[in-house]
């Protein structure tokens, strides 16, 4: 038996952001001592605009370094519309974070979807997976990617990247990225990075915030139920590898042991 999963929890997202920096420096520094890139996978909804917020930041010295230009970065779960759209995750995570990084700190390279298969999300979850075979080396010698870093949200039903409650795409084994044709939370058709993939990042920071997500970490932390929710498989299959980020409102009423102020 592994140790359990992390739940730190904080006062309010600026103290949050304080220490989901020192979460993705430490996985960045780690990367770039093992293989000199920095490869990440992200979510949409509110976790761009906190990633901002940590990431932005003035570093602390030579050890809080972000190195944007090594960094690779990959959707966790992207919805299949032109990138330029309101429901975009690229669109979110370039306004949200990169069109705000300053010129001195480099660029980091940012794989999105291809829109040119919009009328066919097989085809683009495929190509999709076709960028991760490029970026983790042949498919027959890799059986899973490894993230170095996966950045996921939570909904309040449990879900993460697409990957929603009961969905038969959770019992799938083989493939990296799926289709999804009639997401439960618009928009429909979206890509998703599937459960092997999701649970196989060398770390997993999971970041929710507000009242709104009490019930749902409740169940996820403190309830049989909650283990074969989306996060909760995340949680049981990653264990120690998993940590989650959460402020007071969160996990008000949650029994499981969190952190309080600091990693
Ligand atoms: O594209 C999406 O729909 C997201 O990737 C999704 O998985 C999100 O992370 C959760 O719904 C939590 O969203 P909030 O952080 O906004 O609650």
């Amino acid at each position: 038996m592994g140790k359990p999963p992390n739940l730190y929890t904080f006062p309010d997202t600026d103290e949050l952001a304080k220490s989901l920096r020192a979460f993705v420096i430490d996985a960045q520094n780690a990367a770039l001592e093992r293989h000199n890139k920095f490869r990440v996978g992200v979510s949409g909804g509110s976790l761009p605009k906190t990633l901002a917020k940590a990431l932005l930041a003035n570093p602390s010295g030579d050890d809080d370094k972000v190195n944007f230009p090594k960094w690779h970065i990959f959707f966790a779960d992207e919805r299949a519309v032109p990138l330029d759209h309101e429901d975009s995750n690229y669109r979110l995570v370039k306004e949200e974070l990169l069109d705000k990084i300053p010129e001195e700190m480099g660029k980091p390279e940012v794989y999105p979807i291809d829109t040119k298969y919009m009328d066919d999300i097989q085809e683009m979850a495929d190509q999709y997976e076709q960028t991760l075979v490029k970026s983790f080396a042949a498919r027959d010698s890799v059986k899973i990617p490894m993230f170095d870093l996966l950045l996921l949200g939570c909904g309040p039903d449990g879900h993460t990247c697409s990957l929603f409650p009961e969905s038969p795409l959770l019992r799938e084994t083989e493939a990296w990225v799926l289709p999804i044709e009639n997401s439960p939370k618009p928009p429909p058709k979206r890509i998703t990075l599937s459960l092997p993939v999701a649970c196989h990042g060398i770390k997993i920071g999971f970041v929710a915030t507000g009242a709104g997500k009490k019930e749902i970490l409740r169940k996820i932390f403190d309830t049989e139920e909650g283990h074969s929710l989306p996060c909760g498989l995340i949680n049981t299959s990653a264990q120690e590898r998993v940590s989650w980020f959460t402020d007071f409102a969160a996990v008000e009423g949650v029994q499981f042991p969190s952190r309080r102020g600091s990693l």
